[in-house]
């Protein structure tokens, strides 16, 4: 059972688990999201993953042709493409997923409430390349768990953090890439000085990726200093795609 949660992280999570699993033989290969941001790093550019969401807790709300979107981000050198499948809360769908897949050549990371096997499995069969874990929702022994599983797929699963304690959690399994989300999952509040600071904590042997209200080069620019590797970026590029040109 995953941790106790109120409110809508707990929905989200009891809905998660019911989510039925997708049987289907995967059509891609496997694109490392590690290399990419690896790569885009070495050649002095800014490795920044896309996001795709059509809604959010936060009261975003955007109907973009998803297609048209991640095609223009992989013209433009992002290191890949998250897409929002969780469908109550953020609108999202596995039919998302399977259209981004079968359209980019990129990494594409299933970015969802993963709390199941099953979850993993739909991941891997829809083509996705990277998962999402996020400390908050799951307990140690799921986390380890589940993150051994994805490996066994060879998937990159990045691990999600927002505090010090899940930090030490995430350092302390040699979890291998390690998000810091800004956004505060219960409270909705976003703080980038947060991140920062604990983006010092992380040991620098792993690839960090900062998440959530980046705005700017200024952003990108501080974050890079704190010792984010990589940037994962929604509302600002669904809002206006083009400042992907200024931001990588
Ligand atoms: O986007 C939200 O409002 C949100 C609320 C609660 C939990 C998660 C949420 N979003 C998922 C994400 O992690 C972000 O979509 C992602 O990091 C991009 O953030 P942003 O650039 O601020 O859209």
């Amino acid at each position: 059972m995953p941790r106790f949660l109120q409110g809508w992280l707990g929905d989200v999570v009891r809905f998660s688990q019911q989510r039925p699993e997708i049987y289907k033989v995967r059509q891609r290969p496997i694109y490392s999201l590690r290399q990419s941001i690896l790569h885009i790093k070495g050649h002095g550019k800014n490795p920044i993953i896309a996001e795709y969401k059509r809604k959010s807790p936060s009261g975003f709300n955007m109907d973009r042709d998803i297609i048209e979107y991640v095609k223009f981000m992989e013209s433009n050198g992002v290191a890949g493409i998250s897409v929002l499948t969780e469908e109550k809360f953020f609108g999202g769908s596995y039919k998302d997923l399977e259209a981004v897949t079968r359209a980019v050549r990129i990494p594409v990371l299933m970015k969802d409430f993963i709390v199941t096997e099953k979850q993993v499995n739909s991941a891997y069969s829809l083509g996705a390349d990277v998962i999402l874990l996020i400390v908050r929702v799951l307990t140690e022994r799921e986390l380890v768990s589940l993150y051994k599983y994805a490996k066994s797929y060879h998937l990159d699963v990045i691990v999600e953090v927002t505090n010090e304690e899940e930090i030490e959690i995430a350092v302390r399994n040699n979890f291998d890439i390690i998000g810091v989300n800004s956004r505060d999952l219960a409270s909705l509040d976003l703080s980038l000085e947060k991140t920062k600071r604990l983006l010092k904590l992380i040991p620098s042997d792993r690839l960090k990726i900062a998440e959530s209200g980046i705005r700017s080069r200024d952003d990108i620019q501080q974050l890079k200093e704190a010792g984010a590797d990589a940037f994962l970026i929604g509302t600002t590029l669904m809002q206006d795609p083009n400042k992907i040109k200024e931001l990588v």
